[in-house]
């Protein structure tokens, strides 16, 4: 279920408990009852009480504990703690109306499910300096408008995207949203992509391209960052190049590779 799901069914349930206490109001007529209760009606509202708040601790915890991988709100730093690798994912979004922002949180789990932290942010909130760091961007971008980038993203659209960058270190990957109903059919995602190969950046893979929420494109991506992002990860740590072929290492790399394993 996706996440607007969820909280839209958490609003409708809050709403109908709500609904349903005024109405126990007007059930209860005359006096209220004044009796104690029982012992045992003392320790069940206890106990359900502490359950209760058991439970909504946890949840905090854990929605802390996703909003901390999923969401880093300083584009400038790079995540760090239990279970990153070192290995700098970015996943971007241009998104109007949070189809493209809503996939790109799904990537960030995705990788996150597979032991790879990355950061998520607007396409328009990391700096030059953030980009350069970055190992791997994966940009899931719609297209707004006649052809036009969603609004948050239509400054860096016309400022960073006109820019000569040297980006020969990076490696993309690129899901573009649109509708064939358009003239302009995925304008910004082509866009994107373009300005990347023209920066010099290496793609993962061919671009992407969404006709209206295409299950199977959406697939095909999911299936290649699997493949592409998480097996070039494993590789990354070190890898021991045995040239003489009798068990003794002669070259042993470790750090960021790039052009030297191919995909
Ligand atoms: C007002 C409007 C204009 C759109 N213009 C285009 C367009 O020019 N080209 C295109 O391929 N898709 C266009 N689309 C389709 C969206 O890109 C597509 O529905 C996308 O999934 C929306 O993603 P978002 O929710 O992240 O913005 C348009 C959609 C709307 C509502």
């Amino acid at each position: 279920m996706s996440r607007r799901a969820i909280d839209l069914l958490s609003v409708l349930s809050l709403g109908g408990i709500t609904a349903g206490a005024i109405a126990l109001l007007w059930w209860t007529q005359g006096e209220w009852w004044v009796a104690s209760p029982s012992g045992k009606q003392w320790a069940w509202a206890i106990g359900g009480t502490a359950a209760y708040l058991v439970i909504c601790l946890l949840s905090l915890l854990k929605f802390a504990g996703t909003r901390a991988s999923t969401r880093n709100s300083d584009a400038g730093s790079s995540l760090e703690g239990e279970g990153a690798t070192g290995f700098d994912v970015l996943v971007l979004y241009a998104s109007q109306t949070g189809t493209a922002e809503e996939l790109a949180t799904e990537t960030v789990e995705q990788l996150g499910r597979s032991g790879v932290m990355a950061e998520l942010a607007g396409i328009e909130e990391p700096d030059e300096e953030r980009w350069s760091r970055a190992d791997v961007v994966l940009i899931v971008a719609s297209t707004a408008g006649e052809g036009e980038p969603p609004d948050h993203a239509y400054d860096f659209a016309e400022t960073s995207m006109s820019e000569s960058r040297d980006l020969s270190s990076l490696r993309f990957g690129v899901l573009a949203l649109g509708d064939r109903e358009y003239d302009e059919y995925c304008a910004f995602g082509r866009q994107i992509n373009r300005w990347l190969l023209d920066s010099g950046a290496s793609p993962l893979f061919d671009m992407i391209e969404v006709d209206d929420r295409d299950e199977e494109a959406i697939e095909r991506w999911e299936t290649l960052v699997g493949e592409r992002v998480l097996k070039r990860e494993k590789v990354r740590d070190t890898v021991e190049i045995d040239r003489l072929g009798v068990g003794a290492p002669v070259m042993s790399m470790s750090g960021k590779l790039r052009d030297s394993v191919s995909l």
